[in-house]
């Protein structure tokens, strides 16, 4: 593929597991330094759709091509740190990574007075900067990232956003990214996927946030949609834990709403 080819094309990508079909028909292609933003319910297959895109899982159906040698950085949700593990931020940032620049990874995300930080005493929004910083530190063709505003107040929310856009800039990479609120993250998105076990409606995001069936999904909700989690995540995104939950909001919608209204794959 060259430069002007897509940096990752899924077709008609299925994954059955143990008899549920937990993602099904999506086609889709991520251009270079795009930035994509995937948007769904709970267990709408989010993180599944991303791993599958990563090849960190084997679809049941279909295929996904990259670009051979694609650099990828993967931030993903949250990781829960033990209180008591003494690393630091300098540390982490180059556990399994060749040649980082502790300094220039941290000051690209804005945060250079982090490096000897313990990373358990970090708050919810310096550790998804450290994070940012670790998954774009490779200087990746592709960033993905596994709701980055996670543990960010809301506040704090837009401003994580922006970084992502500034880092696009600056590294000319594509993003791929969930996230749960649109409206936030709009000024920041070229393209939007709405996704519930396959892609409901795509496009522009002020397109999207018309569709009916964003609206049916998410519509009047708006307001509490709220993310409950009861597990965290690992580096490469796996479920390491179901104990705690992160003391996110409820959303309160629920089931596959949107079989009779789509629109078509990407
Ligand atoms: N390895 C697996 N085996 C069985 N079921 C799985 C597996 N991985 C994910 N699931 C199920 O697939 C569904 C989609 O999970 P996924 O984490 O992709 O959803 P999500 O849209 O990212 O959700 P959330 O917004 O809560 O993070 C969930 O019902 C989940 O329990």
């Amino acid at each position: 593929m060259t430069d002007s080819q897509p940096l990752i094309r899924a077709h008609n990508l299925g994954l059955e597991i143990a008899g549920r079909q937990l993602l099904r028909d999506i086609t889709l292609e991520l251009q270079p330094a795009e930035i994509v933003t995937v948007i769904g319910p709970n267990g709408a297959g989010k993180t599944t759709l991303l791993r599958l895109l990563l090849g960190l899982t084997r679809p049941t159906s279909g295929r996904v091509e990259r670009r051979a040698g694609l650099r990828l950085g993967y931030m993903p949700q949250r990781l829960q740190i033990d209180a008591t593990m003494p690393m630091t931020v300098g540390r982490f940032l180059q556990l399994g990574i060749n040649d980082v620049k502790v300094a220039d990874a941290l000051a690209r995300v804005g945060a250079p007075h982090l490096a000897g930080a313990r990373l358990a005493d970090l708050s919810g929004g310096e550790m998804q900067r450290v994070l940012l910083a670790r998954a774009a530190a490779r200087k990746p063709q592709l960033l993905v990232l596994d709701e980055p505003t996670q543990g960010v107040d809301v506040g704090g929310q837009g401003e994580v956003y922006q970084l992502i856009a500034q880092l696009r800039d600056e590294l000319g990479c594509g993003v791929l990214l969930v996230s749960h609120d649109l409206h936030l993250v709009m000024a920041a998105t070229d393209r939007v996927l709405c996704v519930n076990q396959h892609i409901c409606c795509h496009g522009h995001p002020e397109q999207v946030s018309k569709d009916p069936v964003y609206l049916e999904m998410f519509g009047d909700k708006l307001a509490l949609y709220t993310h409950q989690h009861n597990h965290h995540h690992d580096l490469s995104g796996e479920v390491v834990d179901d104990c705690c939950d992160h003391g996110h909001l409820q959303h309160t919608h629920g089931g596959d709403k949107s079989d009779s209204s789509d629109r078509g794959e990407p």
